[in-house]
C-alpha cells in the first residue's frame, strides 16, 4: 500500500507489544498498539482520542521511536529526509529527534527547577550540537521565545516563578528550538485551567499555520479536539476504529464506540441532559482481547457476526474510515440493529 503524496508520517500494521508477567510462571504480550495503518499529511493537526488505556500515548511514543516497534512499519518523510522508524540508530536517531518532538502533559514536572528558562530552552540545541557558538544559541532561544510569546526578560528566571500557562509556553519553546517538522502534544493542555487552555491551543494552531508543523494531538477532551483538530482518529484497544475530518466525525460518527464517546460530552442544552449513551463496562485488558470485533462485549448493537469476525477498515472517498460490520445499517436505522441478536 503506497502513501498519498504529501504524507509526513505513514504507518502500516504498526504494532507495539510489551512483554509482561501474567503470573509467577507465565509471561504474556500486552498489545498496546495492534495494527495501525495511518497516513498523516504534512501540516495536519490530527487528534487522537479514546479511553484511558486505548494506546494513544504508546502510538505517539512509537512514532518518536521512544518505545520499540514490534511489528509492521512506520516511516517519516519530510521531503528532505526519509526514515524507517523503529530501525533508527546513532546519528540518524539523533537527527530524527531534532525533527520530531514531544510536548509533555505536565508543565510543572517537565521543567528542571534548577535551570534558567534560557538554559531549559537551549539544552536540546546543545545536545544536538546544532549551533556553533553561545551567541548563535542565544539568538535561536530568543527567536523561539518570541514565537511562543514569552517575555525575553523571563529567560534569566527559573521555572518556579511562572504560572502553568507560561510554563507550558516554555515547554513548547524547548520543543520548537531544533526546528521540528512533527510535534506530538500528549494531553498538552490537560493540566491547565480552562481559561489558559485556549491560549495554548491558539499558539499550537499558529505554529501549524505559520511554520507548517504537523501535529499529533492526543487528548481525552473531545470538545478541545473538536475545536482544534482538522482530522480525528478514534482508538480502541490499540486500534483505530474510526477516523475522519473533524466536522464529518462530530456531525455523523459511524462507529458505536465513537457515538458512545460523543454522547458523553456534557451539553449546555437542558433538553440534551440524560441522553448520554453510557459505555457499559471497562475497556478490556489488552492482554486478553475479545474475539472478533474487540468492542463487541460493550457494544449495544453487537451481533453474532461481531463476536466471530473482526471488521475490516472501510474508507470512503471523503476520507471517513470506519471498522464496524454494521455501520451502514446503524446510520440508516440504529434502533433496528439494537433489537437484533444482542451479544451475551
Ligand atoms: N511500558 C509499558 N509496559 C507495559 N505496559 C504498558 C507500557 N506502557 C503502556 N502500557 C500499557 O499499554 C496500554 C496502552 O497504554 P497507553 O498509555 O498507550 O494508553 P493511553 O490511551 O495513552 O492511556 P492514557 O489516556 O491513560 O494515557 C495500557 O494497557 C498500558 O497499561
Amino acid at each position: 500500500m503506497t502513501s498519498p503524496p504529501n504524507t509526513l508520517i505513514s504507518t502500516r500494521d504498526l504494532q507495539v507489544g510489551f512483554a509482561i508477567r501474567k503470573g509467577p510462571f507465565s509471561k504474556g504480550l500486552l498489545k498496546a498498539v495492534d495494527g495501525i495503518s495511518i497516513d498523516i499529511p504534512k501540516g495536519a493537526f490530527l487528534g487522537v482520542v479514546g479511553e484511558s488505556g486505548s494506546g494513544k500515548t504508546t502510538l505517539g511514543r512509537a512514532l518518536l521511536q521512544a518505545v520499540p516497534v514490534t511489528g509492521g512499519s512506520a516511516t517519516y518523510d519530510d521531503g528532505e529526509v526519509r526514515y524507517d522508524l523503529g530501525q533508527l540508530k546513532g546519528a540518524a536517531l539523533k537527527e530524527y529527534r531534532s525533527r520530531a518532538q514531544l510536548i509533555f502533559q505536565d508543565p510543572y514536572a517537565a521543567l528542571s527547577p534548577r535551570m534558567t528558562v534560557r538554559d531549559i530552552i537551549a539544552e536540546p540545541l546543545e545536545v544536538m550540537g546544532l549551533t556553533k557558538s553561545r551567541a548563535e544559541t542565544d539568538a535561536r532561544v530568543r527567536e523561539v521565545a518570541a514565537t511562543c510569546r514569552l517575555n525575553l526578560e523571563h529567560l534569566r528566571r527559573f521555572p518556579h516563578a511562572f504560572s502553568g500557562g507560561q510554563r507550558q509556553r516554555i515547554s513548547i519553546a524547548r520543543a520548537l528550538v531544533c526546528g521540528p517538522r512533527f510535534v506530538i502534544a500528549d494531553e498538552a493542555v490537560a493540566a491547565l485551567d480552562v481559561s489558559i487552555q485556549a491560549d495554548i491551543l491558539n499558539l499550537l494552531k499558529q505554529l501549524q499555520r505559520d511554520l507548517g508543523i504537523t501535529f499529533l494531538f492526543i487528548s481525552h477532551d473531545l470538545s478541545v479536539v473538536a475545536h482544534t483538530c482538522d482530522h480525528v482518529a478514534v482508538m480502541y484497544l490499540g486500534r483505530i476504529v474510526e477516523s475522519a475530518p473533524t466536522r464529518a466525525l462530530f456531525r455523523a460518527p459511524r462507529h458505536p464506540y465513537t457515538r458512545a464517546l460523543f454522547s458523553a460530552i456534557p451539553s449546555l442544552d437542558p433538553d440534551d441532559r440524560g441522553r448520554a449513551q453510557v459505555l457499559s463496562g471497562e475497556i478490556p485488558s489488552p492482554t486478553n482481547q475479545p474475539s472478533g470485533c474487540t468492542f463487541h462485549p460493550r457494544c449495544p448493537f453487537a451481533t453474532e457476526r461481531c463476536k466471530r469476525e473482526a471488521p475490516q477498515a472501510e474508507k470512503g472517498a471523503d476520507g471517513h474510515m470506519v471498522s464496524c460490520h454494521h455501520w451502514r445499517e446503524l446510520a440508516a436505522a440504529p434502533d433496528a440493529i439494537r433489537q437484533a441478536e444482542p451479544a451475551e
